[in-house]
């Protein structure tokens, strides 16, 4: 029976990871949750809430072989569950979170709805609510309820619970979202709002467009920080993740052919690897620049600048295309990020999901050139495929290259 990758999702990023057609169990808490990946290829959808046990037993009845935490980062409960749950399968497991934070724009940054609820006891003018239902009851302390007006999903179960906690029809907003800013300060100037309480979802939870509303508005926002700062990986992280756990194929990656003579490379770190690309770079007829404390030998002795100091963000000034391969993951990680708020094509040597493009093994003789390339699944493999194409390159090449003679001569005959 063939494996498959149980991903715990309900949110965007969950959805986000049902687009390429991996095996999968896409399992959602609620009806709105699984909504999201309704209609995904090759994925079969399951609702409903599961204790530890319970994901236990259904990881081990399922043909399982990796799990894909992306849950929302709010959801602590679940998260510490399906970590339990794959320790006692002994199944891998990776944890996506989104990490983009809107906690800078907040006017304040509060623990939890009873600390939100708090403040604004103690203040006066109307508030929006958009932290959902669960946190609902927190608000009930509020002494003016008329102050207040909250954003829930039209699900009748929510609609019933917002009744019972004492807001009537003329306080919900029953939508789903997502909101745009232009959507969020309709609702805002509507309900009169003074404050805007939401969670720190990050910006692609919609949380940046209540943060624009808000700032247009001149409505102050509470945030609720998150439980606590995981270490959570990106969804193309997880991707890759799943693909290299399964050994599952992906399409071939597109060999976009660059002509990069004359222009300037930059290069971070000073070892094996920034050589090896070095020197594929020079062959391409490019201008590089390597920056680095410490240079090994084969770098001394290529035709390229060498700069001795750490890297910093100016050494990408100029540009053309860029290649982390420091032995530091945080120093790369940065200048991935940095190339790319840049527009410049970026290679991270240590991390395939943070690349840009992805460098290839480079065949060449004179300017014919091949590029090989194993999706970036199996790097030893393209080492492998790139030697066994080179050992015949040159022949190919110079028997090609008289064969064309060969036919040119004979149409001029
Ligand atoms: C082609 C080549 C060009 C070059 O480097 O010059 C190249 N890797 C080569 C060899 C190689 N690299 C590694 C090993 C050790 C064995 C192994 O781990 O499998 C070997 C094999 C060996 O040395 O035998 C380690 C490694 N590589 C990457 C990661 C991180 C990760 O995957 O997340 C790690 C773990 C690092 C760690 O542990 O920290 C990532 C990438 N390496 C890529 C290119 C990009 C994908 C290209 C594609 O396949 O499509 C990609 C995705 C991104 C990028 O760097 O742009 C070159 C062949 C040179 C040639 O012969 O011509
Ligand atoms: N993609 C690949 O083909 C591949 C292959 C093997 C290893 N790797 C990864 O690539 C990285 C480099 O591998 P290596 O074998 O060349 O390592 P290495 O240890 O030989 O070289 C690392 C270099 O980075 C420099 N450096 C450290 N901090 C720096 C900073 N702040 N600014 C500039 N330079 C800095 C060091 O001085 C050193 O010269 C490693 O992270 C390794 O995990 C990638």
């Amino acid at each position: 029976m063939e494996k498959k990758v149980l991903l715990f999702g309900g949110t965007s990023e969950g959805r986000e990871l049902t687009r390429f057609g991996l095996p999968m169990i896409y399992s959602a808490a609620t009806e709105y949750g699984a909504e999201l990946a309704r209609g995904a290829e090759n994925t079969e959808i399951v609702v409903g809430r599961m204790d530890a046990r319970e994901m236990k037993k259904f990881i081990d009845e399922s043909h399982v072989a990796c799990v894909i935490d992306a849950t929302h980062p709010y959801a602590a409960g679940a998260s510490e569950n399906i970590r339990a749950a794959c320790a006692a399968c002994s199944v891998p497991l990776m944890r996506v979170l989104r990490r983009a934070s809107e906690a800078r724009r907040a006017s304040l940054l509060v623990k939890s709805a009873a600390e939100a609820a708090e403040h604004i006891e103690k203040t006066s003018g109307n508030v929006l609510l958009t932290t959902g239902s669960k946190e609902l009851a927190a608000f009930a302390r509020v002494s003016d309820r008329s102050r207040l007006f909250v954003r829930v999903l039209p699900d009748p179960d929510v609609i019933k619970k917002c009744a019972e906690l004492g807001f009537d029809s003329g306080h919900i907003i029953a939508m789903q979202g997502p909101f745009s800013a232009a959507m969020n300060e309709e609702m805002l100037r509507m309900t009169g709002a003074r404050w805007l309480v939401t969670k720190d979802g990050g910006a692609a939870g919609g949380t940046g467009a209540k943060m624009d509303a808000a700032e247009k508005c001149g409505v102050s926002v509470i945030m609720i920080e998150r439980p606590r700062e995981e270490d959570g990986h990106s969804c193309a992280e997880a991707l890759l993740w799943a693909r290299r756990q399964l050994g599952l194929p992906r399409p071939p990656l597109f060999p976009m052919l660059t002509d990069l003579e004359g222009r300037s490379a930059v290069i971070a770190g000073g070892g094996a690897v920034a050589a090896r690309r070095a020197a594929t770079l020079i062959r391409c007829g490019a201008e590089v620049t390597v920056v680095s404390p410490e240079f090994c030998r084969e770098l001394e002795e290529l035709k390229c600048g060498l700069v001795r100091r750490k890297w910093e963000e100016a050494d990408l000034d100029g540009a053309s295309l860029a290649v982390a391969a420091t032995d530091d993951r945080e120093v790369n990680s940065e200048i991935g990020a940095a190339a790319k708020r840049r527009g410049i094509p970026v290679s991270v040597a240590d991390n395939a999901a943070a690349c840009s493009f992805f460098f290839p093994s480079l065949v060449t003789c004179g300017e014919a050139s091949a590029s090989v390339s194993a999706g970036a699944l199996s790097p030893a493999l393209t080492r492998r495929l790139a030697e066994r194409l080179r050992s015949v390159w040159e022949e190919w090449v110079k028997e090609e290259r008289s064969a064309v003679e060969g036919e040119k001569d004979k149409k001029n005959e």
